[in-house]
């Protein structure tokens, strides 16, 4: 029996399998409508097997957005494009999850392959960009942000909540906030990032305080029979590691006490400087640990795309849910080949009936 392929039950929602589909961005919208490039995309995955799919970091805001062409939730014309999307992931058989997100100093750049970079000001695509405090990431992102004051701190999280009151009318059924990879939320937790001397900084309740004010916003829009989960960095590879994972660990306590239902166990990325010992399943180890101190439910990823070890994984406590990324892009029936794989039984019927019913007699050798 393979762990991989046991359901997984939290609140009312059960996923069929362990497998998710992270989100992943792919800056094809415009004023971030989602568009026929989503609706394939993400349809292709969800009908490809896995049990959960996350649609890509959407915007809380326009000026929260990475890019100009990243999806957006601040408005119902984009509400209504998701909605499509949340009702063809749910047709294929996966259950339909979104994240969504605000940039911070990392919003208004160009595409990964147009350069990755901030656009430059003078660029009529340019917009402020903010951050707790007037910090630049460096490197490639290197504009210097406005420092957030408290009616723009109320103002992004009042946006956080009304995306996710539209994330639920649009018919999703899961719902990440994005905690991390140096965006806003990421950045107030973030020592690199948050230099305030108010209560948005100093201690790590200081630095939490935003994560947790963010949670009980929207905890109070999304139906508590859904589950809530956060995207969340608990290491940075900067040379404090053992800090910042006691410190990460005892918000996510606090994000428990609040309300939230499971941890993506990731990455800060808010120094250019960090030295990530990348390699397959780097990061898993360091899930397991939240898991055990937390007793929250915890997905992770970061390499991996072997369906052994991601099976080991869930069978050895070490994950509850395994996010497979970047080898989606190259195989969106990635859920079957891991079926095949490990041999469960009928593997076919992890795709939809018009593809199984031929595979299950047929094998591509
Ligand atoms: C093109 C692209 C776009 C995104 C990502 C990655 C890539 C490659 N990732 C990170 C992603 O979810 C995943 O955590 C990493 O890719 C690591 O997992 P894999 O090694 O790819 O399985 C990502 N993470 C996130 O929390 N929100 C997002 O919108 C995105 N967008
Ligand atoms: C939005 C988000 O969290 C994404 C945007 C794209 C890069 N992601 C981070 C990443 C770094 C290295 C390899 C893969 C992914 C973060």
């Amino acid at each position: 029996m393979s762990a991989l392929f046991t359901p997984f039950t939290l609140k009312d929602v059960t996923l069929r399998n362990r497998i998710a589909v992270p989100p992943m961005c792919q800056y094809s919208a415009v004023d971030g409508l989602a568009n026929d490039w989503h609706l394939a995309h993400y349809t292709s995955l969800a009908r490809g097997g896995a049990g959960l799919v996350i649609v890509e970091a959407t915007a809380v805001s326009p000026e929260g957005r990475i890019s100009p062409a990243c999806l957006g939730l601040w408005n119902d014309e984009q509400a209504a494009e998701l909605a499509r999307i949340a009702a063809a992931i749910k047709a294929a058989g996966a259950v339909p999850g979104i994240q969504i997100a605000h940039a911070g100093r990392k919003a208004n750049a160009n595409k990964p392959w147009e350069g990755d970079d901030h656009i430059a000001q003078d660029d009529p695509r340019s917009w402020e960009t903010l951050s707790p405090s007037a910090i630049a990431f460096g490197h490639h992102l290197d504009r210097v942000p406005r420092a957030m004051t408290h009616e723009d701190i109320a103002h992004v999280q009042a946006d956080f909540a009304a995306a996710a009151r539209r994330a639920k009318e649009a018919g999703f059924e899961w719902l990440e906030l994005h905690f991390a990879h140096g965006y806003l939320a990421q950045s107030f937790f973030s020592v690199h990032a948050n230099r305030r001397e108010d209560e948005y900084g100093g201690d790590w309740r200081g630095r939490g305080r935003f994560l947790l004010e963010t949670l009980d916003a929207v905890r109070t829009v999304w139906p508590a029979r859904l589950p809530l989960t956060a995207r969340f960095g608990v290491i940075e590879y900067d040379g404090r590691d053992e800090d910042t994972l006691q410190e990460a660990i005892a918000l996510t306590k606090a994000m428990a006490d609040k309300g939230l239902d499971m941890l993506n166990v990731s990455i800060g990325f808010s120094t250019p400087d960090a030295a990530i010992p990348w390699g397959p399943a780097f990061l898993a180890p360091v899930a397991g640990r939240v898991r055990q101190e937390t007793g929250l439910p915890v997905a992770a990823s970061w390499g991996i795309d072997n369906p052994h070890s991601a099976d080991a994984t869930v069978a050895d406590g070490v994950l509850d849910l395994v996010m497979i990324g970047r080898v989606h892009l190259a195989n969106p029936h990635w859920s079957y080949q891991a079926a095949l794989s490990l041999g469960i039984d009928r593997p076919s019927w992890v795709l939809p009936a018009p593809y199984a019913h031929w595979l299950e007699r047929y094998r591509p050798n």
